[in-house]
C-alpha cells in the first residue's frame, strides 16, 4: 500500500488512454498534476483487525481519496484474507510444527501468488516453495521433489539416491507407487547406504489416508532407527483436515499447504469497505457524513476516529476494541463503558486497562512517516497480537464474538447523524 501510494501518478500513456475513453481535456490536464498528498493512519501489518474496526484512515483531498479507493481495497482485502486463512491453519497446527506454503500453482494469478505467499508467512507459515517470493521479500524457502522426479527414473531407489546425493538435507516423496510397501522402505534403504553423508530429514506423503500411512511410516522409520526423521504431509490440507488428522493421532511432523491457503478456499473474498466519514465545508470545517442502510452493520460510523485495543492490565488480554472520536482520550479515563453498538444493553465497565492506539502514522501529508519492518518482524508482531486474545475468539468453530464498541461520544454522534440524514431523506423531493 505504501509503495502504491508513493508511486501514485498517471503516466502519459494512462492519460492518452483516458482521453481515448472520452474524458475531457481539462480533466486529463488536472489528472496529470495528481499525486497522493494526503495522510494515512493505519493498523500496522500483522495487527489483528476485526470487522467494524477501521483498518486505516485516509485524510486527503477528495479526488485523491476517491482515486485510490479500489486499489487500496484490493491490497488490503486480499492480503488480509490470506494472512487470516494462514493464521487459522497455524492456530490448529500449533507453535512447534512448521507449515510450508505450496500454493503458487493454484493461486489466482502470478502476483496473487507472490503477495499471498507473503501474507501466509505473516499469518504464521514457516517457508514457501515460491522462490520469487523468497527473493523479493527475503522469506525462507523450502521444497521437496516432485512425483515426476521419481517417474523420470521410473525407479524410486535411483531417484531417492540421486536426490539425496545432491541434497544433503533430503526429504523423499514416498507416495509415487506404494507408500508403505515401496516408498518408505526405499527411502530407508538409501538413507542407510548413504549414512552420515546425508541428513535424512524426512519423507513426504502426498496422497492416500494420511493418518494411517503416517502411522505405518513412523513405525518403519523407528524400526530402522530413524527416530528424528520427520514425516511431512500434503494434499488439499486446511485447518479442518489438519485438526481431524491430529485427532486421529496421525504421526505428522510438518505440513505442506497450498490451494486452500493461497485461495482462502472456503471464503474466497474479504468484504472490507472504504467509506466517506467526514468532509470539509467551504469554511474549512469538517462536516460528518453518513451512509444509511436497513442492515445496522452497514450504517457507517461518521467522524474522524481512532481505534483502541483495550487491554486488561491484570490478565494482559484484550477486552475488546473501542472506537472513539479523534479528540477523545480513553487512555486517560479510569473507567470505560464498553457497550454493544446495536444491542446497547449488552456491555461492561472496564477499569485498570491500557488503551492501545491501533493506528500508526504511515504517511503524513504525502511523506512517508513509517519505517517498514522486515517481514519476520511482522510475523512475530502478529503472533504477539494473537496472544492478546482469549482462546474463545480464536477457535475455528463457532468463535465467540469479539467486542468492537463505540465510545459514548462516537455512538451519540452516529445517532445524531442518523436522525439528520433520515429527516433530510424524508423531505419530499419536488419532481
Ligand atoms: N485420515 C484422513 N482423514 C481425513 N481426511 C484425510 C485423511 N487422509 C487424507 N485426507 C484428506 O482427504 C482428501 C483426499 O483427497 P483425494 O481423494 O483427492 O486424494 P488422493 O486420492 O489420496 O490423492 P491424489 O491427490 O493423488 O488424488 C485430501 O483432502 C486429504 O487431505
Ligand atoms: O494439495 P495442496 O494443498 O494444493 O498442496 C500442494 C500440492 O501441489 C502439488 O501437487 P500437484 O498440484 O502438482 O498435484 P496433485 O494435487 O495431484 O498432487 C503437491 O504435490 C501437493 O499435492
Ligand atoms: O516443494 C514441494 O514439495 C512442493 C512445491 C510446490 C507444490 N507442491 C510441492
Amino acid at each position: 500500500m505504501i509503495n502504491y501510494l508513493q508511486a501514485f501518478h498517471f503516466s502519459e500513456s494512462d492519460l492518452d488512454y483516458l482521453e481515448e475513453l472520452g474524458y475531457r481535456t481539462d480533466y486529463i490536464d488536472f489528472l496529470r498534476t495528481v499525486y497522493f498528498t494526503g495522510s494515512v493512519r493505519a493498523m500496522k501489518e500483522g495487527e489483528v483487525a476485526f470487522g467494524d474496526a477501521p483498518i486505516l484512515r485516509i485524510e486527503a483531498p477528495l479526488i485523491e481519496a476517491q482515486l485510490i479507493e479500489t486499489a487500496l481495497l484490493n491490497i488490503v482485502n486480499y492480503q488480509t484474507l490470506i494472512a487470516t486463512k494462514a493464521s487459522r491453519i497455524k492456530q490448529v497446527v500449533g507453535g512447534e510444527q512448521p507449515v510450508s506454503e505450496l500454493g503458487t500453482r493454484r493461486a489466482h494469478e502470478f502476483d496473487a501468488a507472490l503477495w499471498g505467499t507473503r501474507a501466509t508467512y505473516i499469518g504464521g507459515f514457516s517457508s514457501t516453495s515460491n522462490v520469487r517470493a523468497g527473493k523479493r521479500f527475503d522469506l525462507p524457502t523450502s521444497g521437496t521433489h516432485a512425483h515426476s522426479y521419481v517417474q523420470a527414473y521410473q525407479n524410486e531407489y535411483i531417484a531417492f539416491h540421486r536426490y539425496a546425493k545432491s541434497h544433503s538435507n533430503c526429504v523423499s516423496l514416498v507416495d509415487t507407487y506404494d507408500t508403505i510397501k515401496s516408498g518408505v522402505p526405499t527411502a530407508i534403504k538409501v538413507a542407510k547406504e548413504l549414512g552420515n553423508n546425508i541428513n535424512f530429514e524426512g519423507i513426504r506423503i502426498d496422497s492416500g489416508d494420511l493418518a494411517y500411512l503416517s502411522k505405518e511410516a513412523r513405525k518403519l522409520l523407528d524400526q530402522a532407527g530413524f527416530f528424528d526423521t520427520k514425516i511431512y504431509a500434503s494434499n488439499d490440507l486446511d485447518e479442518y483436515t489438519i485438526m481431524n488428522l491430529r485427532a486421529q493421532g496421525a504421526k505428522i511432523d510438518a505440513w505442506g499447504v497450498g490451494t486452500k491457503a493461497i485461495t482462502a478456499f472456503d471464503q474466497p473474498a474479504l468484504g472490507s469497505v472504504y467509506k466517506l466519514v467526514s468532509i470539509e465545508d467551504e469554511n474549512g470545517q469538517l462536516r460528518d457524513t453518513i451512509k444509511l442502510s436497513a442492515s445496522p452493520e452497514k450504517v457507517t460510523t461518521p467522524g474522524l476516529k481512532k481505534v483502541f485495543r483495550i487491554i486488561n492490565n491484570h490478565t494482559k488480554k484484550a477486552e475488546g476494541d473501542y472506537i472513539a472520536l479523534a479528540n477523545e482520550q480513553p487512555e486517560k479515563e479510569g473507567k470505560l463503558h464498553m457497550f454493544h453498538p446495536v444491542h446497547t444493553h449488552i456491555g461492561k465497565f472496564v477499569t485498570h486497562f491500557t488503551a492501545k492506539d491501533l493506528h500508526e502514522n504511515i504517511i503524513d501529508r504525502g511523506t512517508l512517516a513509517y519505517e517498514c519492518p522486515h517481514v519476520q518482524e511482522i510475523q512475530s508482531y502478529a503472533e504477539e497480537q494473537l496472544n492478546l486474545l482469549w482462546e474463545e475468539y480464536k477457535r475455528s468453530l463457532n468463535p465467540a464474538e469479539y467486542p468492537v464498541n463505540l465510545s459514548q461520544a462516537c455512538w451519540d454522534n452516529k445517532m445524531k447523524n442518523i436522525e439528520k440524514a433520515k429527516k433530510h431523506s424524508q423531505k419530499p423531493v419536488p419532481l
